[in-house]
């Protein structure tokens, strides 16, 4: 167990069997000290009010999540109180047990961080087979699952590009700490969204803290959620960091098309099958959720797109690390937000242009005047020279409204053409490394772009399709996939066909859960 009662604020002290080996202890010396509280269950009543339906926050396949308000109105906290099962999620003879809510007590008592839902403490039921109640920080703002499928105003491309470098920087975080933790269940509905609406990772039931070499790792079976599952992780031993980067592909792909991972609306269902021929043919914008189109910048979604198919790429080897990901995503980041910039520089360009246009007709008007005096005394030489001058004026400033000339001198002439050049581009030759943009005739800037040959090398990934789904009556249903055996579906590590459990659930919302049994 990775953690210790202990009371209010007090720090703990963690007595983990991975510390047991010598080597690793010295190194978990250096470990920042995580201060978990643990909560007596007539707090966490008194807070939820009896788990009253006012409080209830959302069900998940482990159990039921409530807002809690705690310490005389100081503390918002979210309380994940286990409901219908507790059955372990490591099962081995050679190894302890433990439920997914001790497992996520252990995992998050290791790790803290900004971009994680991070443990608060925990409570033990014991009236209840002594059962662990969860506490974590609480988030306001929903998951991305709601932000994606159900919001009235989806997002954009700015906040859709943000929370994508969110997510993408707490798998990383998972992933380098020592050692690692695998998430195994990286997903939209796992997304909640803070009070600054910024995009946090939860859900750590499944996760795993170990070496592959690790015997807890060698003998916990895969798991993870339908739709998001790495194809080829099949066998305990197959788990690596790379599974979450499928998964992390797989949202990608749901953030970038606003779909669902296996959506029976679409042909195909899956939606690595859906997308990743059309980006492999450059129809990026075929894969943009349609309800807001596609990104200003057309290097925004191709790279997006390129980065999510070589996430969800069938070799293992080829998928990048997840901190080559967070890399792309700020080159990403940058460029979406350009656009913004842009337009402000547009916006500031018209009204230079408007007040010139306005100079002009006043310039204009004072000419004529000028020339009216002229006529008029045609003998004064100096009212000449003051007319030519003005005219002289107005011609700079006519260049400048057009921005064609490199001669302009005036300021707002100037303005004109800086402000056109960024962001714009207007010949874009991709080479192996870098992109020449040329911003003004005979000017060519390098600029980093993603390699367009990965793209083309792009495995398309032939997960099995979903042929039939059969309603066996007592809550369970049977998944057959095409091109796999069909033999056996409980007790098996055969993606082809799963049992899973669950009640009152849709169809359509069952193939989202967690198989937690193969
Ligand atoms: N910390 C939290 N703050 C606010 N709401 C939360 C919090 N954690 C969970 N919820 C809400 O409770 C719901 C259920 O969460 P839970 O993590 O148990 O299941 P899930 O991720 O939706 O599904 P599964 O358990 O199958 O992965 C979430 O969809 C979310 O709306």
């Amino acid at each position: 167990m990775g953690y210790l009662s202990c009371n209010a604020e007090s720090a703990i002290a963690t007595c983990d069997t991975y510390n047991w080996d010598l080597r690793k202890k010295k190194k978990a010396k250096n470990r920042r000290i995580i201060c978990i509280r643990e909560f007596s269950f007539h707090d966490l009543t008194t807070a939820t009010n009896s788990f009253s339906a006012d409080c209830f926050l959302g069900k998940g396949s482990h159990g039921s999540v409530y807002k809690a308000v705690l310490d005389d109105g100081k503390l918002v906290a979210a309380v994940k109180k286990t409901t219908f099962f507790n059955r372990p999620s490591v099962n081995c003879t050679n190894c302890s047990t433990t439920s997914p809510a001790e497992n996520e007590i252990e995992i998050l008592s290791w790790v803290q961080s900004p971009r994680l839902v991070n443990l608060i403490g925990f409570c033990v039921d014991y009236k209840h087979g002594n059962k662990k109640l969860l506490v974590v920080e609480y988030m306001p703002n929903g998951s991305l699952y709601d932000l994606l499928h159900s919001a009235s105003r989806p997002p954009g491309w700015s906040t859709r590009v943000r929370f994508a470098l969110q997510i993408a920087k707490a798998i990383r975080t998972l992933h380098s700490s020592n050692p690692p933790v695998i998430h195994r269940d990286v997903k939209s509905s796992n997304i909640l969204i803070d009070e600054n609406h910024n995009a946090r990772l939860s859900d750590f039931g499944l996760a795993l803290r170990g070496h592959v070499e690790d015997v807890k790792i060698k003998c916990t079976p895969p798991a993870g959620t339908l739709g998001y599952l790495d194809p080829r992780y099949l066998a305990p031993a197959d788990l690596s960091t790379k599974s979450d980067v499928f998964s992390f592909g797989i949202l990608l792909l749901e953030i970038i098309s606003g779909r669902n991972a296996i959506d029976l609306n679409y042909s195909p269902p899956s939606v690595v099958d859906w997308a990743v021929p059309m980006i492999k043919h450059g129809d990026f914008g075929g894969i943009c959720d349609r309800r807001i189109g596609p990104p200003p910048d057309p290097s925004v979604i191709r790279q997006l797109a390129v980065l999510a198919a070589r996430c969800v790429r069938s070799s293992v080897e080829k998928r990048p690390e997840i901190s080559e990901v967070v890399e792309y995503l700020k080159v990403v980041r940058k460029r979406v937000q350009s656009p913004r910039i842009w337009s402000n520089i547009q916006r500031r360009v018209r009204c230079a242009e408007k007040s010139s246009a306005q100079q002009v007709v006043e310039m204009k008007r004072q000419v004529l005047d000028a020339s009216e005096e002229v006529v008029k005394t045609s003998s004064n030489s100096r009212v000449s020279r003051v007319g030519s001058r003005r005219s002289r004026r107005v011609s700079s400033v006519s260049g400048a409204e057009y921005g064609s000339s490199a001669t302009t001198t005036c300021t707002a002439g100037d303005r004109v053409m800086r402000s056109k050049s960024i962001g714009s581009v207007s010949e874009m030759r991709v080479g192996p490394e870098v992109a020449l943009v040329r911003r003004r005739p005979g000017v060519a800037v390098k600029m980093p772009v993603m390699r367009l040959s990965k793209s083309r090398s792009v495995g398309v990934l032939r997960s099995p399709q979903l042929v039939r789904c059969n309603n066996k009556g007592n809550g369970g249903y049977v998944f057959e996939f095409n091109g796999k055996s069909s033999a056996d579906s409980r007790g098996t590590s055969d993606v082809s066909k799963l049992l899973i459990s669950f009640d009152e659930k849709s169809e359509r919302k069952m193939l989202e859960k967690p198989i937690l049994y193969f």
